[in-house]
């Protein structure tokens, strides 16, 4: 990668006898959303608190824009934004006084222009004189991510942004998220998968401190490689002449007219299905082959089954 917003290097990191990370390697490329995945201690929040600067890593280097953290924290900084899980926001502060106080903490220069700046790009310029603590969890949310980008940092770390938010909150929180990577980088640490494939370019996994999977969604969607075929025919044929196909070696009917077919090798299986249906006149309606849900490719990935 040309220039990477993120570079981590062989990062490890213990508590204390046993290592919560060991030897992470990744690259994040300058622009979009990328998703962090993992289950319950695999490892994600000592990742992402190591990256903010706020966790000394016990070995390894991280590079923001270029700028080595440990080296040059104060530097690397101001192009770090953090939402943590917990945001920490003051409820008996307004949201321009809280705000003002965070361009403050960051050392920014303008603070007027950068507090308004933030507000309007977060949608909550109209609550400016509004107490946090008479916010709704949604708004609250905002203030949140206003305060991780009062700065203007290249890079925003986002930890589970929209967890406890209601279904119209998480889709507000969502497009806001989308908005504020239109001119920076960032990564969005969730449990919801759905969440991953509606707003991720691509997607990291941590299991057991380690990454077990990086690259895009759609290579993430695609992780398990199909070994079933739905079909439906007009004039369905018995089982026992599906199975005469090659590669097909077993057949489920779903109903009068549909069938699930398992096949061994590649993708030609469907080829030939069509071809047989042509000529024995079965008059194949329907074809396609069915991928495993992102739930069963993040189970593969952490090593445990689920049953579809
Ligand atoms: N302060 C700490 N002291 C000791 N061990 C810790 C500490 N924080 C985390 N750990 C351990 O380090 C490992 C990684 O934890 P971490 O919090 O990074 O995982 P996570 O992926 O963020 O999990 P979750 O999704 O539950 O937040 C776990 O085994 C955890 O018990």
């Amino acid at each position: 990668m040309k220039n990477p917003i993120v570079k981590v290097e062989h990062l490890s990191h213990r508590y204390a006898v046993q290592w919560a990370i060991e030897d992470i390697n990744f690259e994040i490329e300058a622009g979009g959303i990328v998703g962090l995945l993992g289950s319950n201690g695999a490892g994600k929040s000592t990742t992402m608190n190591i990256i903010c600067g706020v966790l000394n890593q016990t070995r390894g280097e991280v590079y923001i824009d270029g700028v080595n953290l440990r080296e040059h924290p104060v530097e690397a900084k101001k192009n770090i934004g953090f939402l943590p899980q917990k945001p920490p926001i003051y409820p008996d502060l307004t949201v321009e006084e809280y705000l003002r106080f965070c361009a403050d903490l960051r050392f920014v220069e303008d603070i007027p222009s950068a507090v308004n700046k933030a507000m309007s790009r977060c949608g909550i310029t109209h609550f400016k004189d509004r107490l946090i603590r008479n916010l709704s969890g949604g708004y609250q949310q905002r203030v949140g991510i206003a305060q991780a980008i009062v700065h203007d940092p290249k890079f925003v770390i986002l930890d589970e942004p929209t967890n406890g938010l209601d279904p119209n909150q998480i889709m507000e929180v969502r497009n806001l998220i989308r908005e504020i990577a239109l001119d920076r980088t960032v990564l969005l640490s969730t449990h919801i998968l759905s969440e991953v494939q509606a707003t991720c370019r691509d997607i990291m996994m941590i299991e057991c401190g380690h990454v077990v999977f990086s690259g895009s969604v759609d290579d993430f969607d695609n992780y398990i490689k199909p070994n079933t075929l739905f079909v439906c025919f007009e004039r369905p044929p018995l089982e026992d002449e599906l199975l005469t196909i090659e590669g097909i070696f077993k057949v489920q009917k779903i109903n009068e007219r549909n069938y699930r077919l398992w096949f061994s090798g590649g993708r030609d299986v469907a080829k030939d299905i069509v071809k047989c249906s042509v000529n024995k006149g079965w008059e194949l309606e329907e074809i396609h082959f069915e991928k495993s849900s992102l739930d069963a490719v993040f189970a593969k990935l952490s090593n445990k089954e689920i049953r579809e």
